[in-house]
C-alpha cells in the first residue's frame, strides 16, 4: 500500500484554477477574466518600460548573487516603505516602522499573520471584509488564527455596506485583529470614501482594534500612489499603529518575481529593533531569505527619478485603460438593453468588476461562450480590450436575459 494512498484530490483554486480550465478550451473565442493580472490592448502581458530599463541597468552592474539578509535589500524595503507611508511619515522618519521584504503580498500577509499569532498580546481572531480575496482565509488560518468576517458589500446597492461595516465593527470585542483593503477591494471594487475611511479610524480608535491593511495595487486603482495610499497615511496619522502588507505585483507587473513588503509601525527605534530580530525568527525556518532580482528592480525604479516618473506614467496608463474598459462595457450592456442597473462597473475601482453574475450564470458562460471568470461573478477588467469586449458584452447580455 503506497504512503499516500489516503491523499485525497483537492479542488482547484477558485482563482488560478479559472486559467487551469480557459488553458485547456481551445474554441479561438475564448477570454480569460479571472486572474488580476493586468493584459494590453492586445490581450497580452505587460512588462512596464521601467522595468525594463531598471534590468539593463542592474545587468551593466554585474550584481552577484548571494544571499540577501533575511529581511530583505535594504534598498528596497526602505524604499517600498517610503511610498507606502509618505516622504513626512513621522514614524517613518523617527526610525519606527519594521520592515521586512516578503514573498510578495500573500507572503507579506502571512509573515504578519505568522508574527500577530506569536506576538500579539490580545485576540488572535482575524475579522476578513466579506467578501474577501479568496486567499485571505487561509493564509491567516493556516498562521494560527481565527478567522471571522465583516459586512463590507450590499447586494442590492452593488455598493459598501457601510452602515453594517460600522455597526460589525463597534460589535466587535476589543483589540479584534481587522484587514482592510487599502485600495481597489478585492473582488468587489468597492472601496470606501475618504470620509468614510476617516469613521472607520475613529471607530477602529474607540474599540481599541488592530488595522492590518493589504495594499496590492498602490497606484493601480486610482492611478496615483498617493492617492491609493491615502486610508493607510491617514490611519497611520491617526495614531494606529498599523500592520501593512505590500505587494508589487500588479503596479510594477512583477507577478511572478514575486516583491513585496510587510511593516509594522512600533513605538520607536529599540521597539522596531526587537521586532525585526523576532521577524528575521519568524521568517527563517519559512524560506530563509526572499529572492533577489524583482527586489533589486523594484528598488532601482523607486530609487532613480527618471524610472520612477517613467513608472508612475506607466501605472496612470493601465489605471486609465481599465477605466475605459470599464465605461465601454457599462455602455455596450446599457445600448444592448441589459436588464438590470449596470451604473456599478464604472462605479467600482480597481483591476476587478463585481459583475453580479450569478454562479450558474459564469457556468454558463464557460460552457457555452468560453468566457472564464471568477464563480462568484468577479471579472479582471484588465482582460478586456477593442477586440473582444463586444462579444464579451453581448454574450453577458444573453446570459442575463
Ligand atoms: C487583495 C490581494 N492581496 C494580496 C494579493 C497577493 O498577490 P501577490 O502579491 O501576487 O502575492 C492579491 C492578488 N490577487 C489576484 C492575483 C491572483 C491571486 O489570487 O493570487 C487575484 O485576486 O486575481 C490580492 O488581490
Amino acid at each position: 500500500l503506497s504512503v499516500w494512498s489516503a491523499v485525497p484530490a483537492g479542488p482547484p483554486d477558485p482563482i488560478l484554477g479559472v486559467t487551469e480550465a480557459w488553458k485547456a478550451d481551445k474554441d479561438p473565442r475564448k477570454i480569460n477574466l479571472g486572474v488580476g493580472a493586468y493584459r494590453d490592448e492586445n490581450g497580452k502581458p505587460y512588462v512596464l518600460n521601467a522595468v525594463k530599463k531598471a534590468e539593463e541597468l542592474l545587468v551593466q552592474q554585474n550584481p552577484d548573487k548571494e544571499y540577501l539578509p533575511i529581511t530583505g535589500l535594504p534598498e528596497f524595503t526602505q524604499a517600498a516603505a517610503k511610498l507606502a507611508y509618505g516622504e513626512d511619515s513621522t514614524p517613518l522618519k523617527e526610525s519606527s516602522v519594521a520592515v521586512s521584504q516578503s514573498i510578495s503580498g500573500t507572503g507579506a500577509l502571512r509573515i504578519g499573520g505568522a508574527f500577530i499569532a506569536r506576538f500579539y498580546p490580545h485576540s488572535k481572531t482575524i475579522y476578513l471584509p466579506m467578501p474577501s480575496w479568496g486567499n485571505h482565509t487561509p493564509v491567516f488560518r493556516d498562521s494560527g488564527l481565527e478567522v471571522k468576517n465583516y459586512r463590507y458589500f450590499e447586494k442590492k446597492t452593488v455598493g459598501l455596506d457601510f452602515e453594517g461595516l460600522k455597526e460589525d465593527l463597534r460589535n466587535m470585542p476589543e483589540k479584534s485583529i481587522v484587514l482592510l483593503h487599502a485600495c481597489a477591494h478585492n473582488p468587489t471594487g468597492v472601496d470606501p470614501t475618504p470620509e468614510q475611511w476617516k469613521e472607520i479610524s475613529d471607530i477602529v480608535k474607540e474599540k481599541s482594534l488592530f488595522a492590518f491593511f493589504d495594499m496590492a495595487y498602490q497606484g493601480f486603482a486610482s492611478g496615483s500612489t498617493s492617492r491609493d495610499a491615502f486610508a493607510v497615511r491617514h490611519f497611520v496619522s491617526e495614531g494606529h499603529q498599523i500592520a501593512l502588507a505590500q505587494s508589487f505585483a500588479k503596479n510594477m507587473g512583477l507577478y511572478g518575481e514575486r516583491v513585496g513588503l510587510f511593516s509594522l509601525i512600533t513605538a520607536n527605534p529599540d521597539e522596531r529593533a526587537r521586532v525585526e530580530s523576532q521577524l528575521k525568527i519568524v521568517i527563517r525556518p519559512m524560506y530563509s531569505n526572499p529572492p533577489l532580482h524583482g527586489a533589486r528592480i523594484a528598488a532601482t525604479i523607486l530609487r532613480n527619478q527618471d524610472l520612477y516618473g517613467l513608472w508612475e506614467s506607466e501605472v496612470k496608463h493601465m489605471a486609465g485603460r481599465i477605466i475605459d474598459m470599464r465605461h465601454r462595457l457599462h455602455d455596450n450592456l446599457v445600448n444592448l438593453k441589459t436588464p438590470g442597473n449596470w451604473e456599478h462597473i464604472t462605479r467600482q475601482i480597481g483591476m476587478f468588476s463585481f459583475t453580479g453574475l450569478t454562479t450558474p450564470q459564469t457556468k454558463a458562460l464557460a460552457e457555452k461562450a468560453h468566457i472564464y471568470m471568477t464563480a462568484d461573478g468577479r471579472i479582471s477588467m484588465a482582460g478586456l480590450n477593442a477586440s473582444n469586449i463586444d462579444y464579451f458584452s453581448e454574450s453577458v447580455s444573453k446570459a442575463v436575459k
